[in-house]
């Protein structure tokens, strides 16, 4: 298997501070599993007030199985309740969506929506959200796949669980590998935006959510996850396709880079 730690735990202060061997933790915890371990200030009442304002909201509209987790068509098994950064900072009137009563009185209270770099200002709209996800006990052997494999959608994600069933692909291998919640500590993941903008760099890995292992299985599994996405003017925008070597080739531009998309199959250029 190749060696990779799983995940580092780079020092934040320290790597400010310019310290070289944690700003190589960090680089290589960023482009070779794109996965690491961030000590939070203690959002324990903040998740608790998420969890409980999910629960009211699952009582009234259960849904599963919006997606597929593998090529047979498997649907998933969460419950989700999400909650956009510009609703929430712009509670109690509405930018985007309309929500459940049970959901408004805590939008306005998640510190991360006011995460902010110059592509993502805390005022620009942007497709950013905070997704809180239930997942109930499998009732069937083997217990089905949560959350199929995918990457995330974003520039940064932050994941607060308390229970086990994340797991990472294993980069250059087929293996599966478990990354444990630790109390005090979020997961952070790098998603396919911040891949994109730094050219493939970065590292958006694949990653899926399977029921808890042992005895953690009898349990509901709550988590959150703040998924970041750059702001609205960073757009994706097609050039033009063209053909090279019996391939159409799409370019776009993200965010300022120019991005180069190849089809397989030929297709007639547009
Ligand atoms: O619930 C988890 O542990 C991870 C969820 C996840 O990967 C996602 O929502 O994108
Ligand atoms: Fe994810």
């Amino acid at each position: 298997m190749p060696s990779i730690n799983f995940p580092e735990f780079p020092d934040y202060p320290l790597v400010v501070e310019g310290n070289e061997a944690e700003i190589d933790k960090l680089w290589g915890a960023a482009t070779k599993l794109g996965f690491r371990y961030l000590k939070s200030r203690g959002p324990d009442d903040l998740l608790e007030g998420m969890f409980q304002m999910a629960r009211e909201t699952m009582l009234r509209r259960e849904a599963t199985g919006a997606n597929a987790v593998d090529a047979t068509g498997q649907p998933d098994t969460v419950e989700l309740v999400n909650v956009a950064k510009d609703d929430a900072l712009a509670w109690p009137k509405k930018a985007r969506h309309a929500y459940p009563s049970t959901v408004n009185p805590w939008n306005s209270n998640i510190p991360s929506f006011r995460y902010s770099t110059k592509r993502h200002l805390v005022d620009e709209y942007s497709g950013s959200e905070t997704h809180v996800i239930k997942n109930p006990p499998s009732p069937q052997e083997p217990p089905k796949v949560a959350i199929g494999a995918h990457t995330d959608f974003g520039s940064l994600s932050f994941l607060h669980n308390r229970l086990g069933g994340l797991q990472v692909l294993v980069p250059d291998s087929e293996d599966w590998q478990y990354i444990k919640p630790l109390p005090g500590h979020a997961i952070c993941n790098i998603g396919d935006a911040l891949a994109l903008f730094s050219g493939g760099i970065l590292r958006s890995n694949l990653h899926r959510v399977v029921p808890p292992p042992g005895w953690q299985a009898q349990f509901d599994r709550w988590s959150l996850v703040y998924l970041t996405r750059p702001g609205n003017s960073w757009f994706t925008r097609r050039v033009k396709n063209f053909r090279m070597k019996n391939r159409t080739v799409s370019p776009f531009i993200y965010g300022g880079i120019t991005c180069k998309l190849r089809h397989d199959r030929a297709r007639k250029p547009g």
